[in-house]
């Protein structure tokens, strides 16, 4: 079936509305980072590169390292920014922009998050890094889509009555990595953990400035939650909107977390630029060997 104009949006010379990318710019395997300027941070060790697109917060290299085709893009913050990120990504794979209907053979793609976190357990070292078995997400993007079988109900009921979480606020979700890709940040470089993923910086991750919380003992239920043996070890603003997304479209995601505060000591990086451009660093030596 043919989708219509207001739902398939593209720019005058074809592009996809938001990303303004091109099907034959995108690569298969896709980094996806939170601040533009990490874009030409992870494309400054191609081999070489092919395109730079940008329009507002979406900015994008595609080239290639030791042979392998790789595209960075930047989200911006939060997962308002993921659905749209991640439909149109799918959009430039798997619809044919001429006939304006899903293709037949789907293209899976490859999706590395490569972004920066806040610990809450306080042995959670500054400047470490952490890759995401799981993600719990207070950010309801996942309850506006269907098929959500994968989600698992058992943790995010196990968390509402635990921490007795507001009612006015959305139930979270949880959802898991991809297997294969965890399995290849398997290392002593990477701390496991389980991710809560928030919808904002300040107030939803329990940081006063001068505004009263609405729960101000959230980040202490947080840290002490408990769900067969397993904690939750830190907090951003993606990573559930990541995992969701890719599962619902077909795609394989992980996400790493340059790990830059770290809440229950009340602590943050004297040097995140250095702690960035290591796991940019590391991630490129493991997904293109
Ligand atoms: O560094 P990035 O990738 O943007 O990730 C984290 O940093 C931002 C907040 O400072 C949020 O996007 C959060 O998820
Ligand atoms: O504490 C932090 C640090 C980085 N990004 C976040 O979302 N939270």
């Amino acid at each position: 079936m043919e989708i219509k104009d207001s739902e398939l949006i593209l720019n005058p010379d074809g592009s996809i509305y938001h990303l303004n990318l091109l099907p034959h710019q995108l690569a298969d395997t896709i980094i996806t980072v939170g601040d533009p300027d990490r874009v030409d941070a992870v494309s400054k060790y191609f081999d070489e590169i092919e395109f730079k697109v940008h329009k507002r917060e979406f900015k994008t290299h595609t080239g290639s390292l030791n042979g392998k085709r790789i595209s960075v893009i930047s989200t911006g913050i939060g997962t308002d920014n993921i659905d749209i990120v991640f439909n149109e990504l799918d959009a430039l794979k798997n619809i044919d922009f001429e006939t304006r209907t899903v293709k037949k053979e789907l293209t899976s793609l490859e999706i590395i998050r490569i972004g920066t976190s806040g610990a809450i357990q306080p042995e959670i070292e500054i400047d470490s890094f952490l890759v995401s078995e799981k993600a719990i997400g207070f950010d309801n993007l996942l309850h506006f889509y269907g098929d959500t079988s994968f989600l698992e109900e058992d943790f995010s009921e196990a968390f509402v009555s635990q921490t007795n979480l507001n009612s006015k606020k959305s139930k979270p979700y949880v959802v898991s990595a991809d297997e294969k890709l965890l399995k290849k940040f398997f290392s002593e470089k990477f701390r496991q953990g389980i991710t809560a993923t928030n919808v904002g910086f300040y107030g939803p991750q329990g940081r006063v400035l001068r505004l009263k919380l609405e729960d101000g003992k959230m980040n202490n239920k947080i840290q002490n939650f408990n769900f067969k043996g397993k904690k939750i070890t830190n907090l951003e603003m993606e990573t559930s909107g990541i995992y969701g997304m890719a599962r619902l479209l077909g795609h394989r995601a992980i996400s790493l977390n340059a790990i830059l505060a770290n809440r229950a000591n009340g602590t943050f990086s004297k040097n995140p630029e250095k702690t960035i451009e290591s796991l940019i660093k590391s991630t490129l030596e493991i997904i293109a060997k």
